[in-house]
């Protein structure tokens, strides 16, 4: 049933919840007679299919919002969209009426290559999905989280020592770095080197997934009775998508099988998965359970290292772009640490300049800039139906560079969530790019602590600089974004140097500690 403000009314058997029920069973009955939102006029049969762009979509999506208001909708062959560009519209329905709209729609090549079932982001909602959401927030939730801290610091610290040492690879080696620590704490896998054979298979399931979910790519999304043709049929994609599932249940499972193989020898070091193997009378998980338990371990490192490389990645980008914001946080840094130490997860209170970095670098271009959910029932929202089924888009981009609400949305300005004389502060807002409701992402306190740790300790001990061209010029790097399951920028060059001899002293060191350390 909805999660509308009559329903506590009809709860508690006033009169006016009679009314309010009534009122309630009418809207219902009608609802099949509503409007859909306005939106652009859709051509036969393709509906708005010609008028999506591939690249940077959520501005054309912005415009629609300009010209229809903060709920449109537009039809791609025979499938509905709803599009939320207002915040208002988000929280009212992804927020508010969450236990509706916390479904995923159908979408036929993941299913085909078995993500719907092995991938907590795609997955149905439901009792699994429940599970693991409980389970992921019992190993990164915000208490897990402080409690990873010096898991955190030691892995940050590493990466620090390959700034010094490699500077070039530094998008490189924040990978290895994020990736080899996620590994280990889910399934206890030392991963020594880039070519660790568990890296590959992860990485390889993370390009796939991102091919298995490109918009207007597959015609089976749009014609899903495509999936029943024989997979040898040509064009449909569905050998491919074969081919895909196999190599991603290879990756799901290849890392599971690690764990349970070191659990049944006697010989698996601490994770997470080795501690949650064993069922209630201490045997080994097998069937539904052990799935579901390969699922959620998958999940982190799924959900973790794209989403936070591309942040990283725009941080040195803004950095090089930006050298007064980055001397001002370098002074507050500074102020607070000295000289003769580094950045500790507990200073993170005592750096709010660095905090907005984060919030504006999170802003300024959102990682996953839509974000899909659905429904399960026919929802009716401001007089517009809402048919179950129907993709409900929402456009963190557009909420994010709403000029209504953010002075120059393009323009990275970490002061604009300060209050100063003639200029109120502007809303704090990132939050939104972790997505809604039920569905909301559960890292969001680990990516942040991750996030936080690095940028602090980059500031305090780095200077990141454009790099020269051959007159000796410094030339920004320009903001070259690409679209994919995840959004950055391009892979870019830029000058990463220690501060002070005594600065990479003070790295050398902790990252001598941080290879000593045991996860
Ligand atoms: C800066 C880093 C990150 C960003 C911006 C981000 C963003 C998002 C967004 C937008 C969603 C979809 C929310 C929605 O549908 O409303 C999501 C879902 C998810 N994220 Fe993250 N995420 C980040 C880091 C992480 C990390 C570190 C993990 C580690 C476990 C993670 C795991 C997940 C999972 C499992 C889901 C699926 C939740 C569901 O469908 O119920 N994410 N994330």
């Amino acid at each position: 049933m909805l999660e509308d403000p009559v329903v506590p009314l009809v709860a508690v058997g006033s009169l006016a919840a009679l009314v309010a029920g009534r009122a309630l069973v009418d809207r219902v009955r009608g609802v099949k007679t509503l409007p859909y939102p306005p939106g652009p006029t859709p051509l036969p049969f393709v509906g708005n299919a010609h008028q999506i762009s591939e690249h940077e979509v959520y501005r054309l999506f912005a415009s629609w919002g300009e010209k229809y208001g903060g709920i449109s909708s537009f039809r791609i062959f025979g499938k509905q969209f709803v599009l939320l560009n207002e915040l208002k519209a988000v929280t009212a329905l992804l927020e508010h009426r969450n236990a509706l709209y916390s479904q995923r729609p159908d979408m036929a090549m993941l299913k085909l290559c078995g993500r719907e079932e092995n991938a907590i982001v795609f997955q149905k909602y439901g009792q699994n999905l429940k599970d693991a959401r409980k389970l992921v927030n019992v190993w990164i939730g915000k208490s897990a989280t402080d409690r990873l801290a010096p898991q955190i610091t030691a892995t940050s610290h590493k990466y620090m020592g390959t700034l010094l040492e490699n500077p070039e690879g530094f998008l490189v080696n924040a990978r290895f770095m994020l990736g080899a620590m996620v590994l280990k704490m889910t399934y206890g896998i030392d991963a020594k080197s880039k070519d660790d054979p568990y890296i590959y298979l992860s990485e390889r399931m993370q390009r796939l997934t991102t091919e298995a979910v490109k918009p207007g790519h597959w015609l089976v999304d749009s014609f899903p009775i495509l999936a029943k043709m024989p997979t040898w049929m040509p064009g449909t994609g569905l050998s491919w998508a074969a081919e895909t599932k196999r190599q991603i249940d290879e990756a799901v499972h290849a890392t599971f099988d690690f764990t349970r193989q070191a659990v049944i020898n006697g010989e698996a070091e601490h994770s997470w998965t080795a501690e949650e193997i064993l069922d209630k009378e201490g045997n080994i998980k097998t069937g539904e359970e052990a799935e579901k338990l390969a699922t959620t371990s998958a999940a982190v490192y799924a959900g973790s290292i794209d989403t936070t490389v591309a942040v990283t990645s725009l941080f040195f980008l803004l950095m090089a772009r930006n050298p007064d914001i980055q001397r001002r946080a370098q002074e507050e840094v500074d102020r607070v640490v000295g000289t003769d130490r580094l950045p500790e997860m507990s200073d993170k209170e005592s750096l709010p300049f660095i905090q907005r970095i984060i919030k504006e670098t999170l802003r300024f271009a959102p990682v996953a800039p839509v974000v899909v959910h659905s429904l399960d029932e026919d929802d009716v929202y401001e007089g517009y139906l809402i048919p179950k089924g129907t993709s409900v888009l929402a456009n963190i981009w557009a909420i994010l560079h709403n000029p209504e609400m953010y002075k120059d949305p393009e323009v990275f300005n970490p002061d604009r969530y300060l209050d100063t004389p003639g200029r109120p502060a502007e809303p704090d807002h990132s939050h939104a790019v972790f997505g809604f409701g039920r569905r909301a992402c559960p890292g969001s306190h680990f990516a942040l602590a991750n996030l936080t740790m690095n940028i602090a300790t980059i500031l305090s001990a780095f200077n990141v600089k454009p790099i020269k061209n051959a007159d000796g010029v410094e030339v920004p790097p320009e903001i070259d974004i690409i679209d994919g399951h995840t959004r950055g920028v391009r892979p870019f060059k830029c000058v990463i140097e220690p501060r002070t001899p005594e600065k990479a002293q003070l790295i050398r060191e902790a990252a001598r500690a941080a290879n000593d350390f045991s996860y």
